[in-house]
């Protein structure tokens, strides 16, 4: 390494560091990744190139060569990123996250915007919502950091799971937020007839339909993937415990996947829910339904 790549090394990271600290001081949640896509879109680098040119060019040293070289062998095994690092990003939480409990997607956090908003909606002072099959506790947790004046529950019934579930819960210190090891089919009766918002991701992957990514197939619980034959068979739960849980008007949001919107909303209404209306994600697929009580 020499000096002209240690400066330019340096000058680079304090123009990030620069940006982050100024984009968070004007209010932008994740600052530091919108200040690294900002610098990488002007020099025409990707974020990870970016980051890559941050650290290779001034600080690498031998034994951080060899853990970055372990940690690529892991990743080229198809193991998931986040499992590697740790941790997953939601919405404007860090999740930790490892074998045992689902990694909570991209495409949940425009999901858990329907739930989001609808909790600001509510008319009530203490809106409750609940969020059905936690995981991580990504959206349970997004809620409560979110809508403070919500009051959340979050209910998960696999125990490799509720290690983190109970982890995610401990260190994002939500006090509005309350975590249950139940199944979701049976869970939280003390609330029937009181919940403003309720929201799943379930399990929706019919048995026979494996998953094509390595990562999804080898390294997601299959607890958390597969629905019964048709896909859908903690969906009908979901369904019948929303039922149960919501107050006259209340909303249902289920995460689904994207060629099971119309026989979602035919369960939907069949079991009496109104205005089933489903949401397209930013790719436009139909990958979320909401209703009403
Ligand atoms: C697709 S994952 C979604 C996890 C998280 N909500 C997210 O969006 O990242 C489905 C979750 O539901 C849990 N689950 C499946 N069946 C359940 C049941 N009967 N009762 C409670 N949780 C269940 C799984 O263990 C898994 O954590």
């Amino acid at each position: 390494m020499n000096v002209s790549d240690n400066d330019a090394a340096r000058i680079l990271r304090e123009l990030r560091d620069t940006a982050a600290a100024r984009l968070g001081a004007a209010g932008i949640l994740d600052a530091h990744i919108d200040a690294e896509l900002l610098i990488g879109h002007v020099l025409g680098l990707s974020r990870g190139e970016l980051q890559a040119r941050i650290v290779t060019d001034s600080t690498l040293g031998a034994t951080e060569a060899a853990t970055v070289k372990q940690m690529v062998e892991r990743r080229a095994a198809r193991e998931p990123l986040q499992h590697i690092t740790g941790v997953a990003p939601f919405r404007s939480l860090e999740l930790a996250v490892g074998p045992g409990v689902f990694v909570p997607r991209p495409e949940t956090e425009q999901v858990a915007q329907l739930a989001i908003d609808a909790l600001h909606a509510a008319a009530v002072q203490s809106p409750i919502g609940v969020d059905l099959g936690t995981g991580s506790g990504a959206i349970a947790l997004a809620m409560a950091t979110e809508v403070p004046r919500a009051r959340i529950w979050a209910v998960e019934n696999s125990p490799e799971a509720f290690v983190w579930t109970s982890r995610n819960f401990r260190e994002t210190d939500a006090d509005n937020a309350t975590l249950q090891f139940a199944d979701l089919a049976d869970a939280l009766h003390e609330l029937d007839g009181t919940v403003s918002v309720v929201i799943s991701n379930p399990p929706y992957i019919p048995q026979d339909a494996i998953p094509r990514d390595p990562e999804v197939r080898l390294f997601d619980p299959e607890h958390a993937l597969y629905g019964g034959e048709d896909g859908l068979d903690v969906v009908r739960h979901v369904s019948q415990t929303a039922l149960r849980l919501l107050h006259a008007g209340g909303t249902l949001v289920i995460e689904h996947g994207e060629l099971q919107a119309a026989e979602i909303a035919a369960l939907l209404t069949a079991d009496g829910w109104r205005a089933v209306a489903s949401h397209r994600d930013f790719t436009t697929r139909d990958r979320a339904t909401t209703a009403l009580r």
